[in-house]
């Protein structure tokens, strides 16, 4: 009876206790080439906590959003072990687990990211394609199966999405609606971790190229593009090679910073916000010289609005009304979350582009009636 009831309570306990610790991923250190760097404001989450303090960082992600696009978090709750240690899960999901596991857990539609992205599925230039892997998890965590090797770290996965969803993603949603002079909550109504959509956690590993691909290519590993969603959020990784499109047309590169975010809008941002934090436009391509060769491993949060939301500004907007609204459509014509998701998706890296008649360098394609660029 007492030996019954002891094995129940191990058994209870061993359910319980911390899932071995993944083999931690060892990023190598940050470059110290001389580049050409964006030099991007730093929002910093823990002033956050007062009215007072969120007007001021509204003031400053007004500031970057209308010059950059791109800014910096810190004090956003992860400690830098934390931290690692999701990049660790993150890299155990490509190296830990075989070529058949990953086509067993790979999407099965073209409209949605879902499991893994094999290498090779995207046109960059010349017949080149990508050489991207991913591994995406929508937030609510469990309405899939994941290969094995994950399967002991999913509560962590899960906690990560909500920290990303509650702790960053929500007070970043709220500092903008502060900056179109809207109610707080304006923007979270629209976002809501509950609600039927698609935000979501990827993983991604960029694996080295070879010479010929590099030079056709012209060292572009992601094109030029504008991110489908809203807010994006990328969890700063030392392996450079991410550029910014700046207002003046040069590509400046976006520098690490230990344990911070790196933010960008997306196109769902201009839309509901009438153009007033317009989507940035961004790139990935070699790393450095001093990192050439070395794989490069994401980390990302990916937020679209719920899917029922119909892709239309705030013209209430204070703001809005006082510098003018910006529209990619007419309101009736504006596509659902749903619709701009789905054919965005299906269209990416697959659609035949057609080069634009009116700006150099830029690719053009129409989804759901609105006109989308691609930057070279
Ligand atoms: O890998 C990066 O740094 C950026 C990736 C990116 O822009 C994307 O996946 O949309
Ligand atoms: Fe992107």
């Amino acid at each position: 009876m007492a030996t019954t009831a002891l094995r129940r309570l191990k058994q209870l306990f061993s359910g319980l206790s911390a899932p071995p610790a993944p083999p931690t991923y060892v990023a190598p250190p940050a470059s110290n080439e001389k580049l050409e760097y964006a030099d991007l404001t730093i929002i910093d989450l823990a002033t956050a906590s007062t009215e007072a303090g969120r007007k001021e960082l509204a003031g400053q992600l007004v500031q970057a959003m209308t010059t950059n696009g791109f800014f910096y978090v810190v004090n956003h709750g992860y400690t830098q072990e934390q931290t690692t240690r999701v990049f660790s899960i993150a890299n155990l999901t490509f190296d830990a687990v075989g070529e058949d596991e990953k086509k067993t857990y790979m999407g099965k539609s073209e409209s949605v990211y879902e499991g893994y992205k094999p290498r090779q599925t995207w046109k960059i230039e010349d017949g080149v394609q990508d050489q991207i892997e991913h591994y995406n998890i929508n937030r609510h965590v469990r309405q899939r199966a994941h290969p094995e090797a994950l399967r002991p770290y999913l509560r962590e996965v899960e906690a990560f999405a909500r920290h990303n969803h509650f702790n960053v993603l929500y007070p970043i949603l709220r500092l903008m609606a502060i900056g179109l002079e809207l109610p707080e909550e304006e923007l979270v109504k629209q976002h809501k971790f509950e609600a039927a959509g698609e935000s979501s956690v990827r993983f991604m590993k960029y694996y080295p190229r070879s010479e010929d691909e590099e030079q056709r290519t012209k060292k572009v590993w992601l094109k030029g593009h504008t991110d489908i969603g809203s807010v994006t959020i990328l969890w700063s990784q030392p392996i450079g090679g991410l550029q910014i499109l700046s207002p003046d047309g040069a590509w400046r590169w976006v520098r690490h910073m230990d344990n911070a975010l790196v933010i960008n809008a997306g196109d769902v941002l201009t839309f509901l916000c009438g153009g007033y934090y317009p989507a940035t436009r961004h790139r990935v391509i070699q790393p450095p010289a001093d990192q050439v060769g070395l794989p490069r491993v994401g980390v990302f949060y990916f937020s679209m609005a719920n899917d029922d939301v119909k892709l239309f500004p705030h013209e209430q907007s204070p703001v809005l009304q006082r510098v003018g609204v910006q529209r990619l459509c007419a309101n009736e014509d504006a596509p659902t979350m749903e619709e701009w998701r789905k054919n965005r998706t299906i269209a990416y890296g697959s659609s035949q582009l057609i080069p634009s008649l009116r700006e150099k360098g830029v690719e053009e394609e129409f989804i759901s009636g609105v006109l989308v660029k691609h930057y070279n």
